[in-house]
């Protein structure tokens, strides 16, 4: 008999609509009643906690790697963990914990496009789903993984696509790691997760900034970023990672004084490689580091947990390195690179 902790943690999935706009009133027991509603899991015993009620758009990185600690302590007394989260930081806070933990119990997050009062929610069938996922023992060693509309998908590298649609998520380069449908839960494909990065009980991370790139931007943004007191940079790059060249110029400059460079595409899919000169080939050969398939935002929680050893006086390769050698483990960069 199998035992999965549910934690609830806010997000539209257990709002309710107000003259105000939508709000968190739904607690954990509820929220697994509505799931249960949708199909049943056999013998498996579920405990419910509440941990906060907070959309997405207001969880902050301290609420987030508060997060990760109560998730470490529940894989170590459970099968398998479920987390209901907004889904506007689902993406990012899946990946925090993917930093953290990579041990056999399942960690499945989920959350909805439709709040619980809605007259078709989706949340219920999602729920169920991740807590199937979960249950299932042959999720066991998968890492953590999103469930949303009927698929599974890998936390490393997913992003939310769309607005609006029940199918807000994708994993471009990844694909999903399995189905849970009328058909039952069926497990595609999913790699051994790379071993924790995040392996202290941190409070708070280092400051990253990000870097957009957009038609004929001057550079001047990685200087006020550096001055605003960020550690380290992430450059959202046009493409393959490519940046302006005045972008260009000043990551060269913060790379000499000690702020280490992630390179994260803005496209939405597809990884990021130095291939040309006066772009991404210049910051590759300046030491920036290339994030692969993640996006922007996963590659600042990277480039944040890796310098958070020592944050006031990064060693710029011994972060590259520990980005690297995490990169390679998740398969977001070649073996060689
Ligand atoms: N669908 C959602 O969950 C979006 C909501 N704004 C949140 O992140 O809490």
């Amino acid at each position: 008999m199998g035992r999965i902790v549910l934690l609830a943690t806010g997000g539209t999935i257990a709002s309710r609509t107000s003259a105000q706009g939508r709000r968190v009133s739904v607690g954990a027991a509820e929220l697994l009643r509505s799931a249960l509603e949708v199909d049943g899991l056999g013998a498996t015993v579920v405990e419910t906690r509440d941990v906060s009620a907070t959309a997405g758009f207001a969880v902050d990185v301290p609420g987030a790697l508060a997060l990760v600690r109560t998730v470490r302590a529940a894989v170590n007394e459970a099968d398998g963990v479920v987390v209901t989260h907004g889904t506007d930081t689902l993406e990012e806070v899946a990946f925090l914990l993917a930093l953290a933990h990579a041990g056999r119990a399942p960690v499945v997050v989920t959350g909805a496009q439709r709040p619980f009062d809605d007259p078709a929610p989706d949340g219920p069938r999602n729920l169920s789903a991740a807590l199937r996922w979960a249950a299932s023992p042959a999720s066991a060693g998968s890492g953590v993984m999103i469930a949303f509309a009927d698929a599974i998908l890998p936390a490393i590298g997913v992003r939310k696509t769309h607005a609006l649609a029940l199918d807000a998520f994708s994993a471009p380069d990844r694909g999903p790691s399995g189905h849970v449908d009328e058909a039952g839960v069926r497990h595609h494909h999913f790699a051994s997760p790379p071993g924790p990065l995040l392996t202290s009980d941190l409070v708070d991370l280092p400051r990253v900034e990000v870097v957009a790139q957009y038609l004929g931007c001057d550079g001047s943004q990685v200087g006020r970023a550096v001055q605003a007191g960020a550690r380290g940079l992430v450059v959202a790059a046009f493409g393959a990672g490519n940046a302006t060249p005045g972008t260009v110029r000043a990551c060269l400059q913060a790379l000499e004084t000690g702020t280490p460079v992630i390179v994260a595409g803005r496209t939405g899919a597809g990884a990021v490689t130095g291939l040309y000169a006066g772009g991404g080939a210049d910051l590759a050969e300046a030491g920036a580091i290339f994030a692969g398939d993640l996006s922007p935002w996963q590659a600042r929680l990277l480039l944040a947990v890796a310098l958070a050893p020592e944050p006031e006086t990064p060693d710029v390769e011994a972060v590259a390195w520990r980005c690297r050698t995490w990169l390679r483990a998740a398969g977001a960069i070649a073996a060689e690179d």
